[in-house]
């Protein structure tokens, strides 16, 4: 059964059909990417998938269960979590304090966090090993605003965990990252534990050959095609689309693994 699944997911908004008849599988364990060029609605897809927008047509599954209609909390509460292209951290809370944070709000103690806090020494230790898993261990106790933007999208990321969630749904997670951190940033991305089924959104087309284990291609609204790497790399249509972009030799690249 697969992690989550769309058959025929499509949103209009006014005349404008901004994703149509999208049949898009995660396999449990996934490492995959969705690719497209800029306008696609790659994020507009994301944003279906988590119950943020409603679909004009077309249905989803998560592990078997239809959640078209699903709230976007109850999605999370079931196991469905995301990030955002642009940052959404507190500067001045620590690292340990924000993931501490997130596993109480995980636990329904959001609003009186301030009184089990003290005791919580659960919550600490779940979030040192969550901070310890994303390489963030050393900086636990730092203003996040003192972190480097790779080590504050990591942080991103310990927060979707700190739900515990069964699939998750990255959207640029490198966008704004300088090239040496983005190989980390993936690394930790691709050691997630396997029953973790991860889709990720991103334009770097080496990160994307070196680390999906599956591609799905976005065009137009509409899935293009979808393989292994090495099928991606020598689908010519992929190239046309790619043509005259900088990705074009990553792709090319990838044509010959
Ligand atoms: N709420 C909305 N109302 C109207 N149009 C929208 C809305 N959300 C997205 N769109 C349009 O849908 C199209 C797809 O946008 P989307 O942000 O999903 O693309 P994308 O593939 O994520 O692009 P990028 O790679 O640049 O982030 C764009 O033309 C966008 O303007």
């Amino acid at each position: 059964m697969n992690a989550l699944e769309t058959q025929g997911l499509g949103i209009r908004f006014g005349a404008f059909q901004a994703v149509a008849d999208v049949n898009l599988s995660l396999e449990p364990g996934a490492r995959q990417a969705l690719i497209g060029p800029n306008g696609a609605g790659k994020t507009t897809l994301i944003n279906l998938l988590t119950g943020i927008y409603k679909p004009s047509s077309g249905s989803i599954r998560m592990n078997g269960q239809d959640i078209t209609a699903m709230p976007a909390d109850r999605r999370a509460r079931q196991g469905l979590a995301r990030t955002f292209q642009i940052n959404t951290l507190f500067p001045s809370l620590t690292p340990l304090l924000s993931v501490v944070l997130a596993i109480h709000e995980r636990e329904g103690q959001g609003a009186t966090w301030w009184r089990p806090y003290r005791r919580s020494t659960a919550a600490f230790d779940e979030a040192h090993a969550l901070l310890a898993r994303l390489r963030l261990d050393a900086l636990a106790n730092l203003p996040v605003a003192e972190l480097a933007y790779g080590k504050q999208r990591l942080l991103e990321i310990a927060l979707a965990l700190a739900a515990r969630p069964r699939i998750l749904l990255l959207d640029e997670p490198a966008a704004g990252v300088p090239e040496d951190e983005s190989a980390e940033l993936f690394d930790v991305i691709a050691d997630l534990p396997q029953d973790i089924s991860v889709l990720f959104i991103e334009h770097d087309m080496n990160l994307v050959f070196k680390f999906a284990r599956r591609i799905s291609v976005l065009v137009a609204g509409r899935i293009l095609t979808e393989g292994t790497p090495a099928e991606i790399g020598r689908d010519p249509r992929v190239r046309e689309v790619y043509l005259g972009t900088a990705h074009v030799n990553a792709i090319h690249g990838a044509a010959h693994v």
